[in-house]
Formats: structure tokens, C-alpha cells, sequence
């Protein structure tokens, strides 16, 4: 008997194969069940996609796809969690008894297939007919296949509704957007990050000419930003270790040192090594702590790669004992709501819960990097977080709890040539997503990032 499904004409109602027997694969399904596996486990908050991107045990599958494959998945994947908000409404509105509670990656399939069909070149009817073969295959699902084309047909026949600002992101997220920035502001943070952006790198040197090598354009960062797509391991410049790629925003914070020639430097939570490589690259003598092994480990080879070096040191950096430095860095763990423009899936992973969590860790860990700076030397903290508790808020309490033992240094608008914008009335500097604007929608924005820096003792 031939179980091949018709990929042009389903039929919900035949059984997937019976126990013991394998369905031969249909075309293009493999990609499909990874870009499932890969949303749900953001869903489910158990794996950021990333982590399943790059995982040596990959539950995912992911990593047993060939390439082509592997681009399509995280292709797929990736779009559905930019554009998750307006999918969740669309699927909803066509479930009347909202998802069946044991339909295992249900929405997954629903979400995939829908954002397929209405925000990729992909034809409906493959995109449908392949969500309803991806739910046969799945031993939960499958129950439903029936549901995932009723409900996929309707969606698709309706098409893309108008894009509102703020429908893509979590409600909780947009609503303390708005409280800290106000409705318009949001919107034009949530207009950026709806866009998946360009690739921006830290170039070691000659920024001009890299930027005319690679076809993108200096930013007034001092960085490049190129348009994305194809695999960055294989763009000029590469092996040969001329550049790393960083976040226009994520560059900011180690340029508030000024001059770091034959400074010591303590980098905290290092890793995988963005920061480290600025501060080593312009000349200091770099002490990187960062408590997970494995993430040093890819620190390393990415400064072997740029042939730059630094003293790697597993420890926690709260309580890591040092010899104080001219400058220490603080890059804090925090809910990453700044990055969601190159991580949707951070929206959809994090909850608002997270941050008084985080936040007590970064009070914690503050003190621990004042601690470290030797009298009258400068701190940095930062964390890529648009959550004011993650960032202002943490200076404006570490200043009353060191009772004159820590004062901002202000940055001035001059160091930030292009980008005044983006400093506080504190002299701190607070990038937002919509910043560096540009007429190309991939070439606009930044990550939402925080940066402090303070004078110690
Ligand atoms: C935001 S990432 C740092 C990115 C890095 N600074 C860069 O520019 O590439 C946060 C890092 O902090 C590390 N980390 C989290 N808590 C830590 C702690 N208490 N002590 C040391 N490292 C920590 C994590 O392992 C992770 O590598």
C-alpha cells in the first residue's frame, strides 16, 4: 500500500503508518518537523533556538539535516517566531475550543505552516499540505492533521492581515514598552524588530576597506554593516580573522574606555568573546571570566581566530577573587528584550517574572565588579536588555548603595558621533532598536542595549 500522502491534495481523514512502519519521507517534510521540533521548543520555554541550533545532542533533529535543509528549518522557524503574535491571533480566531490540550506541537505545526504560507515565497498548498504531513508524523498530532487543514485552509484563503505595530510581540512586553518609552517610541521599536536584520562586524582595522570588500557600509559605530543571508564563515576575511561579528549596539559599551593601551582588563561574563576581542584588539591586557566552561572554550577560538589573546578564568563573577583593574567590564545576564530584532525567539521565551530575578543577580554582580576596579579606575556595566530595572535602574541603586563611591562619568555627545540620540539625560547610553535608521529596512536598527559608565573610588 502506498502511504506517500498527496502533497497537492490531502487527505485528513487517512491514518498515518501503524506501529513498526515507516512512511517513505516526503519531499521537503524533514525541514519542516526540525522547524517544528525548533519552535515548539521555544514554546515550551525548554530550548532557545539558538541552543538547538548549535547543542552537540540536538533533540531537534536539526543538525542531521544537509544544509539546504538546515538554511529552510531555521529559515522557517525563525519567521514564525518574528511573527508569532499576528499568527497565535490569526489560528485563535479559527479554533473555537482554542488548541486541543494534547496535540503536543500542535501550534508549532499550525504557526510553521501559516507563517510559511503568508510571510515566505512558499506556495500555500505546499505549506499546508506539509504542516498536515508534519502532524501524521507526529505521535500526538496526528489526531489532528484534520484540524491543521481545516484551520490552515482558512487562514491562508484569508491572507496576511495589515501588520499593526506591537501585534508580534508578547502583550506584557509591549505594555511595559509603552510605560518606559511611550506608544510611539514602541511602535517604532516594534516596526525594527518585525524586519530580520543586516550582519554587523568589529573589524580589527580599515573599516573602509572591509566594508567596500564585503559590499556593506561603515556605521558610525566604526563598524560594518552588510546585508545578511549566506554563511558568514565563508565571507572574505574570515579565516583570516579581520573581524567578528557584533552588534552595532553590542560595540558601544567597551568604546566608553577611551584609550585601553597597556590598560589591565577585567571582562565579566565574557563569553563567547564579542567584548574580550574590542578590548584586547585595542591593546589591553585582558583578564575574561566567564563561569561556563564550554562558553570560554568557544572565547578562545574565537580569539585564536583574530589572533588576539586574553587570560581566560572560569569563575563566578560575583565572588571571583582578582587583582584590581585599570577598567572592568560588566556584560550582565539579563532577559536579552534588546536582541529580539536577531532573536525572536527571546520574545517568546522569557517571561516578565525573569526580570526582578535577573535584576537581583545584576545588583549582586555589580558590586562584585566595583569591587575589582582599583581606585579611580572606570567600570563599565551593560546588559542588552530594554527592561529599565536591567539598566538605569541598577546604576541609580548602585550609586545610593555605594554612598559616593561610584559616580557616572557622562558621555558626552562626541563620543557618539551619529548616535547623540541614543545618551540619557544621566550621561548613560540607552540605544533602542530603532536607532541608526536607514531607508533599507535590513540595514536600520540596533540591538536595545544599556551602558553605564562609572568612576570608582
Ligand atoms: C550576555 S552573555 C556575555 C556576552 C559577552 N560579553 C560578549 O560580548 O560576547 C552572558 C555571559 O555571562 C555568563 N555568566 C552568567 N552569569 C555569570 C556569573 N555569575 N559569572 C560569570 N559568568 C556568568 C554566561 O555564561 C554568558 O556567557
Amino acid at each position: 500500500m502506498n502511504r506517500r500522502p498527496d502533497v497537492r491534495r490531502p487527505q485528513p481523514q487517512r491514518r498515518g503508518p501503524g506501529p513498526g512502519q515507516r512512511a517513505p519521507e516526503v519531499p521537503g517534510l524533514a525541514a519542516r518537523r526540525v522547524a517544528v521540533r525548533l519552535v515548539d521548543g521555544v514554546l515550551s520555554r525548554t530550548r532557545p533556538l539558538d541552543a538547538a541550533l548549535e547543542v552537540d545532542h540536538d533533540p531537534s533533529g536539526f543538525r542531521a539535516l544537509d544544509e539546504r535543509d538546515r538554511a529552510l528549518a531555521r529559515a522557517i522557524a525563525g519567521a514564525t517566531l518574528r511573527r508569532f503574535g499576528t499568527l497565535r491571533t490569526l489560528i485563535a480566531a479559527r479554533l473555537d475550543k482554542g488548541l486541543p490540550k494534547k496535540g503536543g506541537p500542535l501550534e508549532a505545526i499550525l504557526a510553521t505552516g501559516a507563517a510559511q504560507a503568508l510571510f515566505m515565497q512558499i506556495p500555500a498548498h505546499t505549506a499546508v499540505d506539509l504542516a498536515v504531513a508534519a502532524a501524521r508524523a507526529d505521535p500526538d498530532a496526528r489526531h489532528f492533521a484534520g484540524l491543521v487543514n481545516a484551520v490552515l485552509r482558512a487562514v491562508v484563503t484569508e491572507g496576511a492581515p495589515e501588520s499593526e505595530p506591537g501585534a508580534d510581540l508578547p502583550p506584557w512586553l509591549q505594555a511595559r514598552w509603552i510605560r518606559a518609552y511611550g506608544p510611539e517610541t514602541t511602535a517604532a521599536i516594534a516596526a525594527a524588530v518585525a524586519v530580520e536584520p543586516g550582519l554587523d562586524l568589529s573589524v580589527k582595522a580599515d573599516a573602509a576597506r572591509w566594508a567596500e570588500t564585503l559590499g556593506g557600509s561603515v556605521l558610525p559605530t566604526g563598524g560594518v554593516r552588510i546585508p545578511g543571508g549566506g554563511r558568514v564563515t565563508a565571507l572574505e576575511g574570515y579565516s583570516e580573522g579581520a573581524w567578528w561579528v557584533q552588534d552595532a549596539a553590542a560595540a558601544l559599551p567597551v568604546r566608553l574606555f577611551g584609550d585601553l593601551a597597556g590598560r589591565s582588563a577585567i571582562d565579566l561574563c565574557a563569553a563567547p568573546g564579542g567584548k574580550t576581542a574590542q578590548l584586547a584588539a585595542a591593546g589591553a591586557e585582558v583578564i575574561a571570566v566567564d563561569r561556563s566552561a564550554e562558553r570560554l572554550q568557544r572565547l578562545n577560538e574565537n580569539l585564536s581566530r583574530l589572533g588576539l589573546t586574553a587570560t581566560p578564568r572560569v569563575g563566578d563573577a560575583a565572588t571571583i577573587a582578582l587583582e584590581p583593574a585599570d577598567v572592568v567590564l560588566l556584560d550582565a545576564p539579563c532577559t536579552a528584550t534588546g536582541t529580539i530584532r536577531r532573536h525572536p525567539d527571546v520574545a517568546w521565551m522569557k517571561r516578565e517574572s525573569d526580570i526582578a530575578a535577573l535584576a537581583r543577580v545584576q545588583a549582586g554582580l555589580l558590586d562584585a565588579a566595583a569591587r575589582l576596579v582599583r581606585p579611580g579606575g572606570l567600570l563599565v556595566y551593560c546588559t542588552c536588555s530594554l527592561e529599565p530595572e536591567e539598566g538605569e535602574r541598577q546604576i541609580q541603586a548602585l550609586i545610593a548603595r555605594a554612598n559616593g563611591g561610584v559616580r557616572i562619568e557622562p558621555v558626552l555627545p562626541a563620543e557618539l558621533p551619529g548616535l547623540e540620540a541614543a545618551i540619557d539625560d544621566d550621561g548613560c547610553v540607552r540605544t533602542l532598536p530603532s536607532h541608526l535608521p536607514a531607508d533599507d529596512p535590513r540595514l536600520s536598527g540596533m540591538d536595545g542595549f544599556f551602558a553605564a559608565r562609572l568612576r570608582v573610588g
